[in-house]
């Protein structure tokens, strides 16, 4: 049998006798704990896929044939069968195999936003767009766990694709029972009932108990026994309201019996509408430390960053999610009113403590933050003040929410962004740089950008103090760092340093703070005078801050967050409103998709480092001296490029 990696493409799967294609699929197994047990990523979630992609794969006909996979964090087999095994080592490395589905990879990858809940609406495109032009000869598949499931959207797409009774899609279900945790509410009620018919399950059990011993896959009596057993699945098992709202459903299908599935998936094929296939998978399948930890059942963490190797510094801080986590529950002790609410991410968001101490007080929405957010205003306006966790990149999934629901209402609601800024190893769509940018436009919004750990805590008791408007507070992936103390407050502003003449005005949002510090240090060495400032609440701007920024010759606002609408943009345009026309020097993000990388080194690599923040910013003061203006920098002896080298 062949080597992973000289697998080309799903048509090497083709030939394979049923029982060489369950030997691969244990060599598949093998080959994903020991490639991301090194590179870390998500080994539960694709565990559980193993045989359901190989099906899939010898079912149907990729490329012509389209797969969609929602969020496509469970895409790694799948780039294994279509030539992608040599490269898993540098998986979610810079510049190696993304840790999604890519365009850039390959042919058999056609989405690659991993935002959850999305591939039944790209289905549903898909499909009328082949539709209006007159293609018959190729399927649309989309592939959604029962998390994804969850999401407003895929319900947006359900209902657009069962009023097509006749234009042909298929809808596999990867049924695992969980997102990170299990998955809630009544559609995971319904799949449970669909999966545990008691008729169907009663009779599965007597027949398998009954058997002197398990036919060998492939034989005759094997395959007498799979008719018999799908039929009377047909019979016993309910099919509820899939086929109450028009799809052909097919299933409950074990998945991870091959043949089954094979089965199953080829009279999906071959039905001319819409039809969804149930199978029931289990995350992390074959690998004891998946299958029993509910993160590890997720992702885990590339070893070599989980502490060994990591810089001193960054192990003996405490992660933005554990600080934001302890503080909830110290508040929440004092304040009944406090609840929390998830969108499926209890424990990477650090709410796990809170549920265990407060389980009535939290509510875990599913894989939806538009009623994530929405919810929220209600519980405020029942007299509640919620604390919405969600990673700063989904947001963008609640933003109308946020702006309709929860500002329009002034409702006193708090939401913690985690992962704010760049992300790095999940690629362009987890990157966290659109929240400042968004919220700018959010009237009453309070928006709080902590440097450190101090200030997290602190700015979480001044959030949820707050009743008379939504607040936020957004914070980075990974370890927090020493605390950064103020040399001086000037009306709710941190003056972090101070020296020398008012040359230029530094603002730092949240963990901008050390390079901040670092360049102005490099700009003093030359002569410069530096006042560098931490306004905290950075949006809306801080009125003392626009005072504080004429009384210098540069403002310079430094975020990680896109340039465009930004803080840099708001203090720009405050200072427009009030006929400034101060020169001003936006340090950020630059507006595009961030390939995938560390942290630090994008942030670095887009000019979110000392040596260029201080480089540019002189180079701006010299100009400033030229243009005639007073001449209050260095005696001109220095020259920007020298600082920045
Ligand atoms: C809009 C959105 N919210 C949250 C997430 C974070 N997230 C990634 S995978 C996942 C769980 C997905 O569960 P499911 O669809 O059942 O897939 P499984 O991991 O079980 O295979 C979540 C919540 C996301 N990718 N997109
Ligand atoms: C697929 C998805 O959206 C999450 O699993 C994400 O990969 C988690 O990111 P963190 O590792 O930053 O928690
Ligand atoms: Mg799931």
């Amino acid at each position: 049998m062949r080597q992973l990696e000289e697998i080309s493409g799903p048509g090497d799967l083709r030939d394979l006798t049923l029982a060489e294609a369950e030997q691969l699929a244990g060599a598949i197994r093998r080959f994903l704990v020991e490639k991301v047990g090194r590179t870390g990523g998500h080994l539960g979630p694709n565990l559980g896929v193993v045989e359901l992609t190989l099906a899939l794969h010898r079912v149907f006909d990729s490329p012509r044939d389209r797969l969609l996979w929602d969020t496509g964090h469970q895409s790694y087999v799948h780039k294994i069968l279509t030539g992608r095994a040599a490269a898993f080592d540098t998986l979610r490395q810079p510049g190696g195999l993304s840790g999604y589905p890519s365009r850039a990879e390959s042919e058999h990858d056609l989405i690659e936003n991993s935002h959850a809940s999305t591939a039944l609406s790209y289905a549903d495109g898909l499909a009328k767009a082949y539709e209006l032009r007159g293609v018959t000869d190729r399927a649309v598949v989309a592939v959604i766990g029962d998390g994804a499931l969850t999401g407003g959207m895929a319900w947006e797409a359900l209902n657009n694709i069962a009023a097509a009774r006749h234009r042909p899609l298929v809808i596999v279900v990867n049924d695992n029972e969980r997102s990170y945790a299990p998955t809630i509410g009544g559609l995971a009620v319904h799949l449970a009932a669909l999966r545990t018919a008691p008729g169907y399950e009663r009779l599965l059990e007597r027949v398998q108990t009954q058997l002197p011993n398990i036919p060998v896959v492939g034989s005759p009596l094997y395959e007498v026994l799979h008719g018999v057993k799908k039929g009377l699945k047909d019979v016993l098992a309910p099919q509820g309201m899939f086929e109450d709202l028009g799809l052909k459903y097919v299933g409950p299908v074990d998945g991870h019996d091959l043949a089954a599935l094979e089965a199953a998936l080829a009279s999906a094929k071959r039905f001319d509408g819409p039809v969804l296939v149930h199978c029931i998978t289990e995350k992390g399948r074959g690998h004891l430390p998946a299958e029993q930890d509910e993160l590890d059942r997720h992702h885990v963490v590339r070893p070599s960053s989980a502490g060994a190797g990591q810089p001193a510094a960054a192990k003996a801080y405490p992660s933005w999610t554990s600080v934001f986590g302890a503080e909830l529950v110290s508040l929440a002790a004092t304040r009944p009113d406090i609840v929390a609410v998830t969108a499926a991410m209890l424990e990477p968001t650090g709410l796990s403590e809170f549920a265990r101490r407060y389980p009535e007080r939290t509510f875990d929405v599913g894989i939806a933050e538009q009623h994530a957010m929405t919810s929220a205003a209600g519980l405020a306006l029942g007299g509640l003040h919620p604390v919405v966790a969600v990673y700063a990149t989904f947001l963008n999934r609640g933003f109308d929410q946020l702006l309709m629901d929860v500002a329009l209402h002034r409702a006193p609601v708090t939401i913690a962004l985690d992962r704010a800024g760049v992300t790095g190893d999940d690629g362009p769509s987890h990157n966290g740089m659109w929240d400042l940018s968004l919220l700018q436009l959010v009237p009453g919004v309070r928006v709080n950008a902590p440097r450190d750990a101090a200030s997290l805590r602190r700015a979480l008791a001044e959030a949820v103090a707050v009743d008379d408007g939504p607040t936020v507070i957004r914070y980075p992936k990974g370890a927090t760092g020493p605390d950064i103390a103020a040399v001086d407050t000037d009306d709710g502003l941190d003056v972090l340093f101070r020296s020398g003449r008012a040359d230029v005005l530094m603002v730092a949002v949240g963990p901008m703070a050390p390079i901040c510090l670092e360049a102005a240090g490099r700009l003093v060495d030359d002569g410069y005078g530096v006042t560098v400032v931490d306004p905290r609440w950075v949006l809306p701007v801080p009125r003392r801050l626009l005072e504080l920024a004429r009384e210098h010759r540069l403002v310079a606002t430094v975020e990680d967050n896109g340039c465009a609408g930004g803080v840099g943009s708001a203090v720009r345009h405050g200072l427009d409103q009030q006929g400034c026309y101060l020169p001003t020097r936006l340090f950020g993000l630059p507006q595009r998709f961030l390939d995938q990388g560390k942290r630090a080194t994008l942030l670095a690599d887009h000019g979110l480092n000392a040596r260029h923040i201080a480089g540019t910013i002189a180079e701006d003061l010299l100009a400033l001296r030229h243009d005639g203006a007073q001449d209050t920098v260095a005696d001109g002896r220095l020259r920007a490029e020298q600082l920045a080298h």
